[in-house]
């Protein structure tokens, strides 16, 4: 698989703030990846230096095979691209908008264009202006997708959706993607967002990045573990680094285990650090877990969690 953007070192500066600093990130071609991060964590900017918005301080953004200086619009036919911040013709109706976005793509496919038309349920006679947040982004995302474009940036696009729209939405993006094997990269602070749609997830923080791993593979690695010890049996306070968050209540031991691999091997180093061991059950945990304890761990403040 190859990478349709490359991000080498990436540093974008404002003034005194380094929002993007020294961000290197790879993001395989046919995958839906889910960039995370608390708010102000630097996704919109490293998004907009990738994309040509930003000219970036230092490192290098390769998108398509084209440095990101040097992005234009041979490249831009192949990019969908939607943000929250995006400023839409709002005097215009649904079809205008599309009428107007159509000549500008060589490859724009009308029939696509319909049923993308019918399953957003976007009326083509409204103005733009008169369509709900969660509709506007919907005619946003089908201008940018009409076009068959090899990769689609999403900055933050559920944000400010109700839940109902939100998953709707994602829904309608996930039967896409999966049709057509699309190459995503979607930022997100709240991971809830994301979770159902990510082949991959990369976390920023304070703008480098703090884990980029495959969704399936982190799920996994990561099991909550419980411990049932005899009466008054205390655990030791050094354990396995890899264990996180370790917590005892009573007779129970709980903790994170973040390189689990099997329950032979698990079992082995149990009764390695806890030898009074009884019995221990290891359960799989959700993204939002497995974000909840990563969240603690690196520290990161606002809401990657959703918590
Ligand atoms: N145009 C700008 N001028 C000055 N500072 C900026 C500008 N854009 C972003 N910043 C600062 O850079 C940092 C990263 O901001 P950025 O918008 O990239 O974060 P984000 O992860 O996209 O956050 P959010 O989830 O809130 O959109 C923040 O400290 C922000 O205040």
């Amino acid at each position: 698989m190859s990478a349709l953007i490359e991000l080498h070192d990436l540093r974008k500066k404002f003034r005194r703030t380094m929002a993007v600093d020294g961000l290197t990130l790879s993001v395989p071609e046919g995958a839906v990846t889910a960039f995370l991060g608390p708010n102000g964590a630097g996704k919109s900017t490293t998004i907009r230096s990738m994309l040509n918005l930003y000219r970036p301080d230092g490192g290098t953004a390769t998108v398509l095979g084209c440095d990101s200086r040097k992005l234009g619009p041979q490249q831009f036919v192949n990019i969908g691209y939607v943000a929250e911040s995006m400023e839409l013709p709002l005097w215009m109706t649904v079809a205008q908008f599309l009428d107007y976005c159509r000549p500008l793509y060589p490859q724009w496919d009308t029939d696509f264009e319909k049923r993308l038309m019918q399953q957003f349920e976007l009326p083509p006679k409204t103005k733009l202006r008169a369509l709900s947040r969660g509709m506007r982004m919907k005619a946003a995302l089908l201008s940018s997708l009409a076009y068959r474009p090899k990769l689609v940036v999403l900055d933050e696009p559920f944000s400010g959706l109700d839940p109902l729209v939100r998953d709707e939405f994602i829904r309608g993006l996930l039967e896409l993607t999966e049709e057509e094997g699309w190459t995503v990269f979607v930022s997100s602070h709240d991971i809830e967002e994301v979770q159902r749609l990510a082949d991959r997830i990369a976390i920023i923080n304070r703008g480098r990045l703090a884990l980029e791993e495959d969704a399936e593979a982190l799920q996994a690695r990561f099991r909550a573990v419980e411990v049932v010890m005899p009466d008054g049996a205390k655990a030791p306070p050094q354990v396995p680094s890899t264990w996180l968050h370790l917590e005892q209540a009573g007779r129970t031991v709980r903790f994170v285990d973040t390189r689990y691999t099997d329950g032979i091997a698990l079992e082995k180093q149990i009764h390695q650090h806890l030898p009074e061991v009884i019995t221990h059950s290891a359960h799989a945990m959700s993204l939002r877990e497995i974000f909840v304890a990563l969240a603690r761990a690196y520290r990161l403040e606002g809401t990657v969690t959703g918590a």
